[in-house]
């Protein structure tokens, strides 16, 4: 018989392999069928190699904001500040740094947004608007992108901690949270399902990652609770805690909230970051 391999042949080889046949199922079937050994099995690998060269791949993971923590350093190079790595979790994605900001940034914040302040609203996404949150009761108020030279320098510093355009971070949100106040555990990330994402994310797309950093230290009360793993950050003046969330899923176990303040007051400083150019 002709030892050629024809496109029939190599139908059936696919079809074979798709069933579940073993190779050496199919290799005997083709010896009965009077093919040399060798030529056989020279057509099985090629015809499998072809096929599965040309089933769609996966497309790449798209990039995310992160912290370059290959190899363990103690601390990261954020440009014009050294930040020391505390801790660090893989799922979820996470790491508490130090010297984010110095004394006198978080003082200058702080100045800055007290007058502005107002109860804290939250993204709502069953109507794509913002609403009071009986969730989330600190007083908050948000900077523009760039607003003074003083936010810019704080942006491009978390921009190169991050890995993370500038453009796609949302305005810097101060958060003041008297005793009593609390933000009960949320994800950050706008929930698929609901009807007035799309509208929310028709800007910058979803939320990617936070840093969340701590303007000063309540006395009691107030840590940054992660209930998924039992982790609570407990708020120290410059300090930050980054999380990431590649996905809008709960199985990131970025589920988050800020614990009742119970003495003192909590003031952080929220950077939201957006997969895409966020224009507000
Ligand atoms: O206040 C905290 O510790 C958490 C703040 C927070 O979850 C947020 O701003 O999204
Ligand atoms: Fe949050």
């Amino acid at each position: 018989m002709s030892q050629t391999i024809t496109p029939e042949l190599r139908a059936w080889i696919v079809q074979q392999a798709q069933a579940g046949c073993t190779p050496e199922s199919v290799l005997a079937a083709m010896r009965r069928a009077g093919w040399d050994e060798d030529v056989a099995l020279a057509a099985m690998e090629e015809t499998l190699q072809a096929h599965v060269a040309a089933l769609p791949s996966a497309p790449p993971a798209p990039p995310r904001p992160f912290l370059d923590l290959e190899g363990s350093p103690r601390a990261l190079d954020a440009g014009d500040r050294i930040v020391p790595v505390i801790a660090t979790l893989r799922r979820p994605r996470l790491a508490v740094l130090a010297n984010v900001l110095s004394e006198e940034e978080c003082e200058a914040l702080i100045a800055l947004a007290e007058p502005r302040l107002r109860r804290s609203r939250t993204v709502q996404t069953s109507t794509g608007g913002e609403e009071l949150n009986a969730d989330r009761t600190s007083d908050g108020m948000f900077f523009r992108r760039g607003e003074t030279p003083l936010i810019q320098r704080i942006e491009a510093r978390l921009s190169r901690l991050v890995h993370w355009p500038v453009e796609n971070g949302e305005g810097l949100q101060v958060l003041r949270y008297r005793p009593g106040a609390q933000y009960k555990p949320h994800y950050d990330y706008f929930d698929p399902a609901a009807p007035g994402t799309a509208r929310i994310t028709a800007r910058g797309g979803q939320r990617v990652a936070t840093l969340v950093m701590y303007l000063n230290e309540p006395a009691r009360g107030g840590a940054t609770t992660f209930p998924d793993v039992g982790l609570e950050v407990l708020p120290q003046r410059g300090c930050a805690v980054f999380f990431a969330y590649d996905r809008p899923d709960p199985a990131t176990l970025t589920l988050h909230g800020g614990a009742p303040v119970l003495e003192g007051e909590k003031w952080v400083a929220t950077k939201w970051l957006r997969e895409g150019e966020f224009t507000p």
